[in-house]
């Protein structure tokens, strides 16, 4: 055997396999520690100034936390055992297809890789650079997530681990090349029945070929994820992110991978997720703490006119008429002489700049254009004057006066004041546009701020505010946008987010039936185009993990009233009594039955009943969920129905679904997203009638 093939089988006694399997993660550990120390004797002295030794000691303590070995984590969950080498080289090519060279001299998938490889969530080497461990991003990797005995992918046989803790406790094995189908995995039933507690895991050991697709697509396409309650979008969203950080390390270092959740209680819920696959370098955040976090109340009908796209063409005719037709030339004085430039030759330098450059950089121009019509006087007058002497009439009184008087400095505030108070101006900016006079009279505000300072913004706003702001300064933008519940995001939203990746690319992720917001959409080629990302791939994942499926099937009833289009969902588990409707029951007598079972609770009620619920649970510990938590772990948790989507728990127990559906215009699409956050069991009490759909 070649020093670098590591071992097949060499018993078929499961003891055997399973003692030397742990013997493997043994040396693996080692190694890895090995590893650790060799990062941790590097200095960074050698860097030539200060700076760089910062530079280098940075990425340095970086490299030395990430070989970090959590005791309690599988350092490698599968195993592949591949056919001879000279039986697998055609494929090698296409499985290289999204690779670049960025990767190149981190790569250990060449030939000269072991025949028998194991899978985990880095690279682990020996002293003799023998690949312990694989990185399950590698693209070697790839058939342990999509080989099947129709496509063996040149994989004889496959075999997953099981975990207690972080000891290597049992193996299933998945014989590949041999025809037929595979039967269902216990290992990954397991993991998806393992209780809820805390924070979201990965799911890197069980991705599923179809998830494993959206994981893997190339950096350069947006892809757009609908997908049922639980089937894994956001779980998919954050291994794409994390597969993207790995396969184009150096270009998205400089650019930037971002994740878009809904609230703040969403991003904590699932902060551990990248962290625990090695990617600390992530920005999360919502919708408004990217836009700004203004909250003034809003009717829906006008807050889904604001969210329309429909008004970025208003907002940008108000912006641009600001600009004023000059009515009077430049005099710029030196010394004894006086350099004209003529009304009408200033009113042919603004004309050729509206509209052919931003707001902010424009005004900007036109001082300079001006400055230089004046040098340009000056050299005909036997001066010669240099660049300096442009920047500095440029900067000159008369022409800064000018300028102001005609392309005026102003602040998206400032315009948005304006044309949500001045009925006259709001017609101006909406002539050409299609909003009607109805849906100018819902813009303005009923009773108008004294002055833009005082003026008090909404959620809609914030967009509009954006808006205007890339119209007067670009926005700039990153590598790559996850935007999680993207159906609940307004057309003006969407262009918010769209401007952050204009030069990158996008994983869009919702579900069509969960829109709860007055602007949901309901189909995901216009949010794809409201994005600005038309060409981007709108696919389906179909089998839900999370909701076993006598709960799925329960919240389904409400589908046809809330998204009509769509067909039911799927559920993995069938979860035979995990379903219980209670009328008349008490909240504290169904959390104290809940309690004696493993796992976390949550108790989603109505927003307004959440103080009372909480009081009736006087005694029994609990937290109530606040939409700025960074710490949710409690184990039993009060969740306003507002906040519970993105999230789950073992156990549900939901509270008055009729306040739900009344509370809201979409109150019923907030019922489906509330009955459909159970992993094990759902129990609903009621006092009041159920909707009609549920109580059949
Ligand atoms: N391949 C998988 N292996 C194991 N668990 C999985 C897998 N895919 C998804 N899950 C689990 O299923 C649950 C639901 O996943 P996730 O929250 O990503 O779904 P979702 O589609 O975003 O749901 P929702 O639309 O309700 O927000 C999570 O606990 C996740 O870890």
């Amino acid at each position: 055997m070649p020093a670098h093939q590591l071992a097949p089988d060499i018993s078929d006694d499961p003891a055997d396999v399973l003692s030397a399997e742990q013997s493997h993660l043994a040396e693996s550990r080692k190694a890895l520690q090995a590893m650790r120390e060799h990062a941790q004797s590097l200095s960074a002295e050698a860097a030539g100034d200060w700076v760089s030794q910062q530079v280098l000691q940075s990425l340095l303590d970086q490299r030395v936390a990430a070989l970090a070995d959590h005791p309690d984590t599988p350092l490698f969950f599968g195993r592949l055992d591949r056919s001879a080498p000279e039986r697998r080289s055609s494929r090698r090519e296409s499985e290289r297809s999204d690779a670049n060279e960025e990767r190149s001299g981190r790569d250990h998938e060449h030939d000269d890789l072991p025949g028998t490889i194991y899978v985990g969530r880095r690279h682990v080497h020996d002293g003799a650079s023998r690949a312990l461990v694989i990185d399950w991003r590698a693209p070697v990797s790839r058939p342990f997530y999509q080989a099947s005995p129709t496509d063996p992918m040149d994989v004889v046989r496959r075999r997953r681990f099981g975990y207690h803790g972080g000891a290597l406790t049992a193996y299933e094995d998945e014989p590949l090349d041999q025809g037929g189908k595979l039967g269902p995995s216990k290992i990954l039933t397991d993991e998806i029945e393992r209780p809820r507690t805390g924070p979201m895991r990965d799911i890197v050991a069980t991705i599923q070929p179809d998830q494993d697709e959206i994981v893997r697509a190339a950096l350069t396409q947006t892809v757009c994820v609908q997908g049922a309650p639980g089937t894994g979008k956001t779980a998919v969203g954050l291994h794409r992110a994390a597969y993207l950080l790995f396969t184009h390390r150096e270009r998205l270092a400089r650019s930037g991978v971002m994740i878009v959740g809904p609230n703040r209680a969403f991003l904590s819920y699932i902060s551990s997720v990248l962290p625990a696959l090695g990617e600390v370098k992530v920005d999360q955040t919502t919708v408004a703490d990217l836009l700004g976090a203004y909250n003034a109340p809003e009717e829906p009908e006008v807050a889904a006119v604001k969210g329309d796209a429909r008004m970025a063409a208003v907002l940008e005719r108000a912006l641009w008429l600001h600009i004023s037709k000059p009515e009077e030339g430049l005099v710029y004085t030196a010394g004894v002489h006086r350099f004209r430039v003529a009304d009408y030759e200033v009113r042919e330098i603004v004309a050729s700049l509206r509209g052919t450059t931003r707001y902010g950089p424009g005004r900007a121009a036109l001082a300079q254009r001006l400055a230089h019509q004046v040098l340009v006087r000056m050299e005909q007058r036997g001066d010669s004057p240099d660049d300096r002497v442009q920047d500095s009439v440029a900067r000159s009184k008369p022409v800064k006066q000018l300028v102001d008087a005609v392309w005026p400095k102003v602040t998206p505030a400032q315009v948005l004041f304006r044309l949500l108070s001045d009925a006259e101006f709001l017609a101006k900016a909406c002539a050409k546009s299609d909003i009607s006079p109805g849906e100018q009279e819902m813009l303005l505000w009923r009773k108008p701020y004294r002055g833009w300072k005082s003026a008090k913004w909404s959620a809609a706003d914030a967009a509009l505010l954006d808006e205007l702001g890339d119209l007067i300064e670009r926005t700039s933008s990153i590598g790559h946008l996850v935007v999680d519940e993207a159906q609940d995001l307004s057309e003006m939203q969407l262009r918010a987010l769209g401007r952050r990746c204009r030069n990158g690319s996008a994983t869009v992720l919702g579900d069509l039936a969960q829109g709860t917001t007055p602007w949901s959409t309901t189909s995901w080629e216009a949010v794809l185009r409201h994005l600005g990302q038309d060409s981007g791939e709108v696919t389906e994942l179909t089998l839900g993990f999370r909701v076993p499926r006598e709960v799925l099937d329960y919240a389904a009833r409400l589908l046809p009233s809330v998204a009509p289009g769509l067909a039911p969902p799927q559920s993995l588990r069938p979860g035979l009594g995990s379903l219980s409707v209670q009328p008349g029951a008490a909240v504290a007598e169904a959390v104290r039955a809940t309690l004696s079972r493993e796992g976390s609770i949550g108790v989603i009620v109505p927003d307004a009943l959440v103080g009372q619920v909480s009081g009736a649970l006087e005694g029994i510990g609990h937290a109530v969920l606040d939409p700025d938590a960074a710490d949710q772990e409690h184990r039993l948790l009060v969740i306003p129905a507002t906040l519970a989507k993105g999230l789950e728990y073992d156990h549900v127990i939901v509270v008055e679904p009729a306040d739900i559906v009344a509370a809201e215009p979409r109150g019923l699409a907030r019922l489906y997203v509330v009955l459909t956050r159970a992993v094990t069991s759902l129990t609903v009490l009621h006092d009041k009638p159920l909707p009609a759909a549920l109580a059949m």
